[in-house]
C-alpha cells in the first residue's frame, strides 16, 4: 500500500452544469436553449430524456450546497444558463435569472465554499442559434455582452471564472460528429465555429481585464490520450493528430497565438477553409490566469489510411471499462498533463472535470460504487505523479456532485458521487462520496 499525498493548499471540489441539473426550464423567466430543442427532437437522446426537471437543483440548490458543505469541498464548479440571464441571448436582462444565481452563490459563500463559474456549458439561447449560432460572429459579441453583465453583477462574489467548457465538444462533437446540440455534421462549419469560440473566449478575457474584475479567469478544454500501438512514426503521428485535435488546436492559439500547423494542414487537406479575420489571433492570445483540464479516458491506437477524419484506428487492449464503455486509462491522464507542461510551461492548472460512469443503485440506503472509488484512486495517483513531475496543479474537481442529465445518454448514465432518484429527486450519498470526503479532509489517500 502507498500513501498518495497532495501538496499543501490543494483545492478540492465537484462540478455540475446548468442544463444537466437545474430543471425548471420554463420557470424564472428562462428562455429556450438549444438543448431544450435538441433533447425534444426524436432520436437524439436516449429514452427521449430531457432537462425539464433533471435534478431540480433550481429549487433544491440549498440541499445541494448542504451536500457540498458536508463533503468539505473548497470549491464548487457550476455553470450559468445563458438563457436565464438573456432569454433571447441579447437585449432584455432577466432579473429572476440573476436572482437565482445570487441565491446559489450567496449560499456557497455563507458555507465557505468558493464558487467557480462556467459562463458557457453548452446551453446556447435558441434565439441565437436561430440566427446561425456560433457560426455567426454576432454570437461572439452576444457572449461578451453576457459575460460583461455577469462580471459586473457578481464582481466580488465570484472570483473564479471559466469562459467555455470543452470547446471541442461545442464545435466538433456538436457540429461535425453531430452527437450533441445542435447536431450538425459539417467539418467546415465545426472548424469555423471552433475559431469563433476561441475569439469569444479571448475577447471575454480582454473584457474581464478591462473591467478590472477581481479574481482569475481561464477556460476548460477537454482532453484525451491515444498511446501509439508501436514506435512507428505513422502510429505516433496518427495519435498526435487525435491528441492535437483536443489539445493543441485549442491551446496553441491561446498560449502561442497560432493554430498548430500540422492540424491546419490536415484540415486543409480535408477541404476546410478557415476564415481568420485581422485581429482574431491577437484577440485569442489573451493571458489566462489558469487552465482547466477535463480528462476521462484514452486508448491505444495506430495509423490506418483513410480511416475516419484523422487516419487512425483503435487497438482493443481489453482495458477495464466504466459503465459508459470508456476504457479506464489513468496513464493517459499523466501523459496529457506532461504534454501540456512540455508545450505550455507552468500555467496553473485546475482539473475541472475527471470522473466515471457507474450505474450502481441504492440498496438499503447505500450505494456501493467501488468502481468509481477505484477510478478516483487510479486517476488521483496519476495526478500525483504529474505533480511530482513538476506539473503546476492547483486543484482537482471531480465530475460530478450529482447523477444528472448526461447529454445524449440522458439519465441512463450516472457520473455522480451522489445518487439521484429521478422520480422522487431524493439524493443518496454513494460510498465514493464518503471516500472523497475523507480524501479531501486528509489531502492524501492510501492506495
Ligand atoms: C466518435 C463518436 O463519438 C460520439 C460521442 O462522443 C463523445 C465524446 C465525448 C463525450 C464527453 C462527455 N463528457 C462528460 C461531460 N463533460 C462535460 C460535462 O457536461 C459531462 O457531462 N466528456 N466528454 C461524449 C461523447
Amino acid at each position: 500500500m502507498a500513501i498518495i499525498q497532495f501538496p499543501e493548499g490543494m483545492k478540492w471540489g465537484t462540478a455540475t452544469a446548468s442544463y444537466q441539473i437545474e430543471g425548471a426550464v420554463n420557470e424564472g423567466g428562462r428562455g429556450t436553449s438549444i438543448w431544450d430543442t435538441f433533447s425534444k427532437t426524436p432520436g437524439k437522446v436516449v429514452n427521449g430524456d430531457n432537462g425539464d426537471i433533471a435534478c431540480d437543483s433550481y429549487h433544491r440548490y440549498e440541499e445541494d450546497v448542504e451536500l457540498l458543505t458536508d463533503l468539505g469541498v473548497d470549491v464548487y464548479r457550476f455553470s450559468v444558463a445563458w438563457p436565464r440571464i438573456f432569454p433571447n441571448g441579447t437585449g432584455e436582462v432577466n432579473q429572476e435569472g440573476l436572482e437565482y444565481y445570487h441565491r446559489l452563490v450567496d449560499k456557497l459563500i455563507e458555507k465557505g465554499i468558493e464558487p467557480m463559474c462556467t459562463l458557457y456549458h453548452w446551453d446556447l439561447p435558441q434565439a441565437l442559434e436561430d440566427k446561425g449560432g456560433w457560426n455567426n460572429r454576432e454570437t461572439i459579441d452576444a457572449f461578451v455582452q453576457y459575460a460583461e453583465l455577469m462580471f459586473n453583477e457578481f464582481s466580488g462574489k465570484i472570483k473564479s471564472w471559466l469562459t467555455l467548457n470543452e470547446p471541442w465538444c461545442i464545435s466538433f462533437l456538436s457540429n461535425y460528429i453531430g452527437a450533441h446540440a445542435p447536431g450538425n455534421k459539417d467539418l467546415q462549419l465545426a472548424t469555423q465555429i471552433s475559431h469563433h469560440l476561441l475569439v469569444a473566449h479571448g475577447l471575454t478575457v480582454k473584457k474581464f481585464r478591462n473591467l478590472g474584475i477581481e479574481g482569475k479567469i481561464g477556460f476548460a478544454p477537454n482532453t484525451t490520450w491515444l498511446e501509439p500501438y508501436s514506435n512507428r512514426q505513422e502510429d505516433i503521428d496518427a495519435c498526435n493528430r487525435e491528441i492535437g485535435w483536443y489539445i493543441e488546436w485549442f491551446m496553441d492559439p491561446v498560449f502561442k497565438g497560432n493554430y498548430p500547423e500540422f492540424m491546419l494542414d490536415w484540415f486543409k487537406k480535408k477541404g476546410v477553409q478557415l476564415e481568420i479575420k485581422d485581429g482574431d489571433m491577437e484577440a485569442i492570445q489573451q493571458r489566462v490566469d489558469f487552465l482547466g483540464i477535463n480528462y476521462y479516458t484514452g486508448h491505444i491506437a495506430r495509423y490506418k489510411e483513410n480511416s475516419g477524419l484523422l487516419d487512425w484506428e483503435l487497438v482493443e487492449m481489453n482495458y477495464d471499462r466504466t459503465d459508459i464503455g470508456w476504457p479506464i486509462f489513468p496513464e493517459g491522464f499523466y501523459n496529457v498533463l506532461m504534454r501540456i507542461k512540455e508545450s505550455y510551461g507552468d500555467i496553473p492548472i485546475y482539473i475541472t472535470e475527471n470522473g466515471s460512469c457507474y450505474n450502481d443503485e441504492p440498496e438499503n440506503g447505500q450505494v456501493k460504487d467501488n468502481g468509481r472509488i477505484s477510478y478516483l484512486q487510479q486517476h488521483l495517483t496519476a495526478l500525483s505523479r504529474a505533480i511530482a513531475s513538476g506539473v503546476n496543479v492547483k486543484g482537482y474537481i471531480t465530475w460530478s456532485l450529482l447523477d444528472n442529465f448526461e447529454w445524449a445518454e440522458g439519465y441512463s448514465m450516472r457520473f455522480g458521487i451522489v445518487h439521484v432518484n429521478y422520480r422522487t429527486l431524493e439524493r443518496t450519498k454513494k460510498d465514493s462520496y464518503y471516500w472523497f470526503k475523507q480524501t479531501i479532509a486528509n489531502n492524501w489517500f492510501e492506495n
